[in-house]
């Protein structure tokens, strides 16, 4: 076992999202198709002689101690009474905040690459369920495929779906996931539909139900959203504030995305099936 591991840690884009309840905890229930796509930061995780957990690249406006990366290690560290320690540094290349699921994935990229450099043989189910302690969007990230979502958005189905081409844009403000959930005007009583009927795709069901809020809220990203449906249908991911549009080739997507670059911070990413996290750890 090498005493070092480096791995991907991906982003996600809703596909659509839809909010069909409220529980009691004031979570959300939804129903959301996850993807994952090839945009990543790079984690590298080394082993301690003692049992502490640093991070030696601070990440900018994150406290050490809140960081997910940090807590992602402490907490395994804890539930398996393991006294091993591990330095990890980060390659940050997703936004914060950004709705594509960047701090969920890098708590996913630590747990899945301590349980092998720790060894301790914690099966996909154990670690996605300590994992969404973590944040509603880390299940998807540790079983790394593109997936049927509800609950609050831990139940997944896997599912194999279109891998286009997107261009995603950051209208660079930034979007408080809690305060939109919390938003007396959020659509929260959508009708469920089947998982059939969303795989279908193309269909008016194709929606994301934090829109509405998030345009009347944040202005520039109602700005961009315009701009880009020019050119096809665009949509927020998560609770923004990133926006995306599917393109059939590269060559179609690296067209927009250099106009929109004009503009705005704007990836080309490619739709993916299987997270790149699965192929990097050889399962
Ligand atoms: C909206 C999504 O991006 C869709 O993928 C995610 O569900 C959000 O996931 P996340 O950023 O990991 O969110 P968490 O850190 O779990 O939750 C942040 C806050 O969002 C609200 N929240 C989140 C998820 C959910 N299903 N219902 C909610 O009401 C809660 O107020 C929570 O305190
Ligand atoms: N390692 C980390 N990377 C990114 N954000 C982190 C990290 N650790 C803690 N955070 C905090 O979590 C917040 C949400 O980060 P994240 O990038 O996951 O948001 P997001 O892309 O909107 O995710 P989602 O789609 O799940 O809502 C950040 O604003 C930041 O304060």
């Amino acid at each position: 076992m090498s005493a070092s591991l480096t791995l991907p840690a991906p982003a996600k884009l809703n596909r659509m999202l839809h909010i069909v309840g409220r529980r009691d905890d004031g979570y959300h229930e939804l129903q959301t198709l996850f993807q994952i796509i090839d945009v990543c930061d790079q984690l590298t995780l080394t082993l301690r002689e003692d049992s502490e957990v640093s991070l030696t690249t601070p990440v900018n406006g994150v406290v050490h101690e809140d960081n997910l990366i940090v807590r992602a290690a402490r907490l395994l560290q804890r539930s398996n009474g393991t006294s091993q320690g591990v330095n990890l540094a980060i390659e940050k290349q997703l936004p914060m905040g950004g709705g594509l699921g960047g701090g969920s994935s890098n708590a996913a990229t630590v747990l899945l690459g301590l349980n092998k450099l720790w060894q301790l043989g914690l099966t996909r189910e154990a670690l996605a369920k300590l994992g969404l302690q973590l944040g509603a969007d880390v299940p998807v990230f540790i079983h790394g495929h593109s997936a049927w979502a509800e609950g609050i958005g831990e139940k997944l189905t896997q599912v194999t779906i279109d891998t286009p081409w997107f261009v995603i844009i950051h209208p660079q403000v930034s979007v408080s996931t809690p305060l939109i959930f919390q938003d007396p005007e959020l659509t929260r009583d959508s009708r469920p539909i089947t998982m059939a009927r969303a795989l279908q795709g193309g269909v008016p069901e194709w929606r994301n139900d934090c829109e509405a809020i998030v345009r009347k809220r944040y202005p520039p990203i109602a700005e961009a959203l315009d701009w880009l449906a020019q050119y096809a249908p665009s949509r927020l991911t998560g609770t923004g504030a990133c926006l995306f549009a599917a393109f059939e080739s590269e060559k179609a997507a690296q067209t927009i995305a250099e106009l929109a670059g004009q503009r705005w911070p704007t990836w080309v990413a490619r739709g993916l099936n299987t997270s790149p996290l699965q192929d990097a750890l050889g399962c």
